[in-house]
């Protein structure tokens, strides 16, 4: 069964953000026309492309007041979407976002200003986000100014602003050229902070900064969540940055959550090869213990052709393969099954050269077999067939998604190597 990401801090507390099958999804094609295909196979020639990027995949997870929710995940995997459609910067394809109990969607125009006030987003680059024409004191004064304060109060704010985050008053008339990225980041906290909000979506706040700037900035900001009482959901692509800060992880892949947890356990205890590979791929000190058994390779694959089953599985390290294969036999047969999917062979759709190019070693006689099955109904342009034959050995991990089940006290994972389900699918 799938469970929510919950359990923080006390469970009578009422979740201030509750998330709830999100998902966001953009059309690959931008128009109407682009978005018309020939598809010559089927009784009428035309047909509509209605591919889209899966940003966000059915994301579920409750958010609680004063806590620091971590959400990782590679380049892609939809963390920027997320944010922007939790605060309602984009539309959500499905799902719903309550805070403080009521959904997001229902919002009156006074609410919706008063949801805006309340949850307020800090950017990767804060040179980019600052306006480089305007004074650092107007630009922090920006929120309050649309709150309708009178000057002398927005002056005064500011000016306590600056120096809550470490800058100094005389930098009220400065422009954003005039400071460091640690500064300007600074700026962008005071900002965001000015009109009390009380959560801060703040995505991938110290990237780019250089390590010992990147630990000042942190510590300011859980100094700002103390004094100010925040909740904060950062998201970073780094496991080592929010070691410190969260409270807990949400690991993020191709749009969902794969695993999440306390951070403490997230990092002894990992159980989504997913995170394990994560965590292999930060850099370790200490050349005796550094491992690489289950480091990443390849690239996220596509949202907008997301593999099957677990999304994971044509880069886990812990795939489980059908009988008679080896781990490395059985991903040069799922190699083979995608290009024959794809009908786009990398050699001659001849057995010898099939073989040669898609597989190093013997394979065992059965498997043979259906691989040479296979390769002659290519051969003969009978795609499917060809596909239907190598469908005879499928791996659970590319037929079943796997849910998000608990693995320990609030510690949830969404991996068939854990799953309850082991046993009804007979692996
Ligand atoms: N407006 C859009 N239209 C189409 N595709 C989009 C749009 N915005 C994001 N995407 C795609 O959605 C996927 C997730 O992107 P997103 O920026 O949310 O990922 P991310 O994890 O934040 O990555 P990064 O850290 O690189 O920003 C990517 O494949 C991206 O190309």
């Amino acid at each position: 069964m799938s469970q929510r990401l919950q359990q923080r801090p006390q469970e009578s507390d009422e979740p201030l953000l509750r998330v709830e099958n999100l998902k966001k999804h953009f059309p690959v094609n931008s128009g109407f026309i682009s978005s018309i295909r020939w598809n010559s196979d089927s009784g009428f020639p035309l047909e509509l492309d209605d591919k889209s990027v899966r940003a966000v995949d059915g994301v579920n997870f409750d958010l609680y007041p004063g806590e620091t929710l971590g959400v990782v995940g590679e380049s892609g995997c939809g963390k920027s979407t997320l944010a922007r459609t939790l605060l309602g910067l984009t539309e959500p394809t499905d799902g719903a976002v309550e805070f403080r109990g009521t959904r997001t969607t229902t919002f009156d125009r006074g609410a919706k200003r008063e949801f805006r006030r309340n949850a307020q987003m800090v950017f990767q680059d804060p040179q980019s986000s600052l306006n480089p024409r305007r004074k650092v004191g107007n630009i922090i004064a920006d929120p309050l100014e649309a709150a309708g304060w009178d000057e002398a109060k927005r002056r005064e704010r500011v000016r306590e602003l600056l120096g809550q985050v470490g800058l100094k008053e005389e930098h009220y008339g400065r422009y954003p050229h005039e400071f460091s990225g640690g500064q300007r980041q600074r700026i962008n906290l005071a900002r965001a902070l000015s009109i009390n909000p009380d959560l801060v979506i703040a995505d991938e706040p110290v990237s780019g900064l250089d390590m010992s700037v990147q630990a000042q900035i942190l510590s300011l900001m859980q100094d700002l969540q103390e004094e100010y009482g925040l909740t904060y959901l950062f998201i970073t692509h780094d496991l080592s940055v929010i070691r410190n800060v969260a409270d807990r992880v949400a690991v993020m892949y191709l749009g969902d959550f794969v695993e999440t947890g306390p951070v403490d356990r997230l990092f002894t205890e990992p159980h989504h090869p997913y995170t394990r590979a994560l965590l292999d791929s930060v850099p370790n000190p200490d050349p005796d213990t550094r491992g690489v058994e289950s480091k990443l390779v390849g690239d996220v694959p596509s949202p907008s052709d997301p593999p099957s089953g677990c999304k994971f599985h044509t880069r886990c390290p812990s795939l489980i393969v059908p009988d008679p294969f080896t781990r490395d036999e059985y991903r040069e047969y799922m190699e083979l099954r995608g290009d024959m999917r794809d009908e786009s062979l990398q050699t001659d759709t001849d057995p010898a050269s099939v073989r040669a190019h898609y597989f190093e070693g013997n394979l065992p006689a059965r498997v043979e077999e259906t691989v040479e099955r296979a390769v002659s109904h290519a051969a003969d342009g009978n795609w499917d067939e060809a596909q239907s034959a190598l469908a005879e050995y499928l791996s659970p991990c590319e037929a079943h998604v796997p849910e998000l089940e608990s693995v320990d006290d609030g510690h949830l994972s969404a991996c068939h190597i854990d799953s309850d389900d082991r046993e009804a699918f007979s692996w």
